[in-house]
């Protein structure tokens, strides 16, 4: 067991926001128009589809297209590995104690799932973190021991289940003084290779909630966190020292409108969830963004599962990111403007990160 807490240096990180256009897909490219402009790495321009606004707009001389900044733009062409080489450095840190958050926002059928898990040929961030994590592991001529683990949860109407579980019962979630918000009985299963990882990722995948909604083929119905925890034994004069990184990587469900799935039952009950809890998401960003410039704002991380999970991610102790997903398609112009509104506010938002190492008695 711990014994002394030993002093951590603090850092202030800003949370770092990307964006990734998917390209349109062969359905739409029947039908669509395609109103996304990457301009270079970080800059992204919206046009308005609306061709009605075009004389109001020429007479008052105002552009119709809205520009945005982020630390990283990625253009249709880029792959999830063109993604992960700007995020890999800070998903390392997590072999030296430090806590990581990568998170995938934006609406329905944009490409959360295609960035976060991938395929074969396009491997996504969840993926090609757990194997940069062991080939770091490997790499290491320390004589340093490793201990790698492995949880995945999905939130699905406001109740967490553990995916690494044949048919899980309904978790709790519980304030821990010395870990922060914790899954009560959630089963975390000691892995010591990538491929490990990637048969739990995939089993826990195929019990994930998806349905067919009007929006997506596949789309998912809840939240999922797979979480890597590395402890790093460090074995000193005195004794041994352990570090403690841990990795989150969230799935989220996509927000779309009723009225747009033509979703009704179950599926409209699954959407008013999704919707409450993304809400209470964005409320959480919208008061993290204003916090951090006038340093006022309350943020209810208690309105939902999700942001009590997610709190030590935003504004605790972890480096995040968020990759905000768009459609490139003109009838998705809507859904684009708010995601990249959101993320834009979420640029604002600034973590606190310290390794967290523990000394342990030489008999550990
Ligand atoms: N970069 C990409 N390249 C090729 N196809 C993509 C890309 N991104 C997404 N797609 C395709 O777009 C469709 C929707 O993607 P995806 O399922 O990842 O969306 P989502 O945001 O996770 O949706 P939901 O929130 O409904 O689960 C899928 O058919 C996926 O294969």
């Amino acid at each position: 067991m711990p014994t002394i807490r030993a002093p951590a240096s603090r850092q202030t990180a800003t949370l770092q926001v990307a964006v990734k256009c998917r390209p349109l897909t062969d359905n739409e490219s029947r039908r669509s128009r395609h109103i996304i402009q990457v301009i270079d790495d970080k800059n992204v321009a919206v046009l308005d589809p609306d061709i009605s606004k075009g004389y109001l707009d020429l007479i008052q001389n105002r552009t119709k297209e809205k520009r945005y900044s982020f630390d990283h733009v990625y253009a249709p062409g880029c792959s999830n590995t063109d993604v992960y080489k700007n995020i890999s450095p800070t998903v390392l840190g997590v072999v030296q104690g430090l806590n990581v958050t990568v998170f995938a926002y934006g609406s329905t059928g944009s490409g959360k799932t295609y960035t976060m898990v991938g395929s074969r040929s396009d491997p996504g961030l969840m993926v090609l973190s757990f194997r940069t994590i062991f080939d770091q592991i490997k790499k290491d001529d320390s004589s340093d021991t490793f201990e790698v683990s492995c949880s995945y949860l999905e939130v699905y109407n406001e109740v967490i289940y553990d995916l690494l579980e044949k048919s899980s019962g309904h978790l709790e979630l519980r304030e821990d003084p010395e870990h922060g918000i914790i899954v009560a009985g959630l089963r975390r299963i000691k892995v010591h290779s990538a491929d490990k990882i990637l048969e739990l990722l995939n089993i826990g995948n195929s019990r994930r909630k998806t349905e067919s909604t009007e929006a997506n083929a596949t789309s998912s119905r809840s939240h999922a966190v797979l979480e890597i925890t590395v402890r790093r034994k460090q074995k000193g004069k005195y004794g041994s020292q352990v570090l403690r990184g841990k990795l989150a990587l969230v799935d989220l469900a996509g927000s779309e409108r009723a009225s747009e799935t033509n979703n009704f039952g179950q599926k409209l009950r699954d959407g008013a969830n999704i919707n409450k809890s993304l809400l209470a998401l964005a409320n959480c960003i919208n008061a993290l963004g204003k916090q951090n410039k006038k340093g006022l704002a309350y943020v209810p991380y208690r309105n939902s599962k999700l942001t009590r999970i997610l709190k030590d991610g935003l504004s605790g102790n972890s480096r995040t990111v968020m990759i905000a997903t768009i459609s490139p398609a003109d009838d998705q112009y809507h859904h684009t403007t708010n995601t990249l509104k959101y993320a834009d506010r979420a640029k604002e938002i600034k973590t606190h990160v310290h390794e967290k190492y523990w000394n342990y008695r030489q008999s550990c």
